[in-house]
C-alpha cells in the first residue's frame, strides 16, 4: 500500500490575524496536486485554529501544535484533546523538539500525550530527532529509537500516526539535512518499526522530514524513498510552501 505524501506547515508561535488571513488566502488560491496525491495540514497557534479552519479550503486540514496529556480540568493554560475534537480539529503535533528541549517534555510524557490524543480520536504528528551534540557523538539512532520506543510502548494502532524526523540542528538554522542524511535516518526508523512494531506498520507509517525545508531543497529530499513528506516551519509562512506541497509529484509514479 502506498504512503500518501504528507506536508505539514507548523506556524509555531507566529502571526497576527491579518498575517494569518494572508497565508490562508495564498493557500486557498494555490494550484496544488489533488488530495489523492498529497495530504496538507497547517498548524496555526491555538488562538487562530478555529479561524483558520473556518477560512481554509476544504482539501486542507488543520492541526494543533500541542495538547494536554489527559482529560481536561484544573490545568491552567492547557488545551485538552477533547476540546480539539469538539472543535473539529483532526490533527495535533506532539513532541516537537522545541517543547522537548525548552519545556522539558520527556520521552514518556510525549508518549503519554500521543496515546491519550489517539484515544480521543485525534491524528498525531509525533516528532523525534537528535541534537547536534548527539549526532556528533554518533548517537542519532539511539536517541530517535528511544523516542520512538516510548511511543511504541503505549501505542498499538499506528494508523493515525505520522512520524516526523526533525534533527534539532536543522530546525530554523538554514542547515538542512542532506537528502542522504535524511534518507539514512528514515530508513533506520522504518527498520526499527519493522523489527519492533511490525512489518505492516513499518510499510504504511509515513515518516516525514523537518528542518529547514524550503522551496529549493524540497524536491531532492522528496525523492528519497523513505521520505514521505515534510513538517515545515519557517517556509510554511511564505508563498514557497506551495512549492513544497507541489514536491509531492516527485512520488507520483511510485
Ligand atoms: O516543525 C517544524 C520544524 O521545526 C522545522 O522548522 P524550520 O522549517 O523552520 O526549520
Amino acid at each position: 500500500m502506498g504512503r500518501k505524501f504528507f506536508v505539514g506547515g507548523n506556524w509555531k508561535c507566529n502571526g497576527t490575524s491579518d498575517e494569518v488571513k494572508k497565508i490562508v488566502s495564498i493557500l486557498n488560491e494555490a494550484e496544488v496536486p489533488s488530495e489523492d496525491v498529497v495530504e496538507v495540514v497547517v498548524s496555526p497557534p491555538f488562538v487562530f485554529l478555529a479561524f483558520v479552519k473556518s477560512l481554509l479550503r476544504s482539501d486542507f486540514q488543520v492541526a494543533a501544535q500541542n495538547c494536554w496529556v489527559r482529560k481536561g480540568g484544573a490545568f491552567t493554560g492547557e488545551v485538552s484533546a477533547e476540546m480539539l475534537v469538539n472543535l473539529g480539529i483532526p490533527w495535533v503535533i506532539l513532541g516537537h523538539s522545541e517543547r522537548r528541549l525548552l519545556l522539558n517534555e520527556s520521552n514518556e510524557f510525549v508518549a503519554d500525550k500521543v496515546a491519550y490524543a489517539l484515544s480521543q480520536g485525534l491524528k498525531v504528528i509525533a516528532c523525534v530527532g537528535e541534537t547536534l551534540e548527539q549526532r556528533e557523538s554518533g548517537s542519532t539512532m539511539t536517541v530517535v529509537a528511544a523516542q520512538t520506543k516510548a511511543i511504541a510502548d503505549q501505542v498499538s494502532n499506528w494508523a493515525n500516526v505520522v512520524l516526523a524526523y526533525e534533527p534539532v540542528w536543522a530546525i530554523g538554522t538554514g542547515k538542512v539535512a542532506t537528502p542522504a542524511q535524511a534518507q539514512e535516518v528514515h530508513f533506520e526508523l522504518r527498520k526499527w518499526l519493522q523489527e519492533n512494531v511490525g512489518a505492516e506498520v513499518a510499510a504504511t507509517t509515513r515518516i516525514i522530514y523537518g528542518g529547514s525545508v524550503n522551496g529549493a531543497n524540497c524536491k531532492e529530499l522528496a525523492a528519497q524513498p523513505d521520505v514521505d513528506g515534510f513538517l515545515v516551519g519557517g517556509a510554511s509562512l511564505k508563498p514557497e510552501f506551495v512549492d513544497i506541497i507541489k514536491s509531492a509529484t516527485v512520488k507520483k509514479n511510485d
